[in-house]
């Protein structure tokens, strides 16, 4: 099993000058992101903000669609909403990076209706790799655990997604004449 602690020698994660100020909402992404993009119905609309160094905090509110057992989220949803919380220091970083390896511990259950107010961090870079850590929390930025990860994101160029995406998609992401909107899609940052 490989770790998802940063190995001795690995460097601190460093914030870009040009990252947006903490407070700052990063928005989507990608319109089709599930777990960012408005253009998803059933996505999970997550709003994240920029914090301080390499961290962010994020909202998501379960509804009824994200369901696992009667009346409770599902645990894919909540590790897709922990991954898309991590995915997101990239922006801060200036890096373009994908989940290697991630695992989540489960706490507490979470009801539907329930504000899940996520936190991530990196914790470390080595080599094309990123360490970072992420928890969930209910009812406030102070309220109990119910689900934290930790994550292994892998530096990857813009080919990772260009190469393997699908043509339709990947064609259309290209040709937004909006430069932050198509730099953001692949998370290249002009
Ligand atoms: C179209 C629009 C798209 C928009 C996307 C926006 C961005 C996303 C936004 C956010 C959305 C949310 C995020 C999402 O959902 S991202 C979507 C989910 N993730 C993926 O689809 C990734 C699929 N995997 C791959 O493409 C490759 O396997 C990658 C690129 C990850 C590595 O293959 P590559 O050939 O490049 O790398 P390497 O073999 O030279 O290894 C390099 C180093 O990494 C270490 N390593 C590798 N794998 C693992 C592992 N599993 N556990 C532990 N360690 C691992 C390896 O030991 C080595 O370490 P070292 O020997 O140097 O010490």
């Amino acid at each position: 099993m490989r770790s998802l602690t940063p190995p001795p020698g690995a460097a601190a994660a460093d914030r870009h000058p040009d990252a947006p100020a903490p407070g700052t909402l990063l928005g989507s992404h990608y319109r089709h992101c599930f777990g960012c993009g408005s253009g998803q119905p059933h996505g999970l609309h997550l709003e994240t903000r920029a914090g301080e160094g390499v961290s962010v905090t994020a909202e998501f509110t379960v509804r009824p669609v994200h369901q696992g057992a009667p009346g409770l989220a599902h645990g894919g949803v909540l590790t897709t909403a922990l991954d898309e919380t991590m995915g997101s220091l990239g922006w801060l970083m200036h890096v373009i990076a994908v989940t290697g390896r991630l695992e989540t511990d489960f706490v507490r259950p979470v009801p539907v209706d329930t504000v899940l107010h996520l936190s991530a961090r990196a914790t470390g870079v080595h080599g094309r790799k990123i360490f970072t850590s992420a928890e969930g929390r209910i009812g406030g930025s102070g309220g109990p655990v119910a689900v934290r990860a930790e994550a292994l994101f892998i530096q990857v160029k813009v080919e990772h997604f260009t190469d393997n995406g699908r043509d339709e998609e990947i064609q259309a992401a290209m040709a937004d004449p909006d430069q932050v909107r198509r730099a953001r899609a692949f998370e290249v940052n002009p």
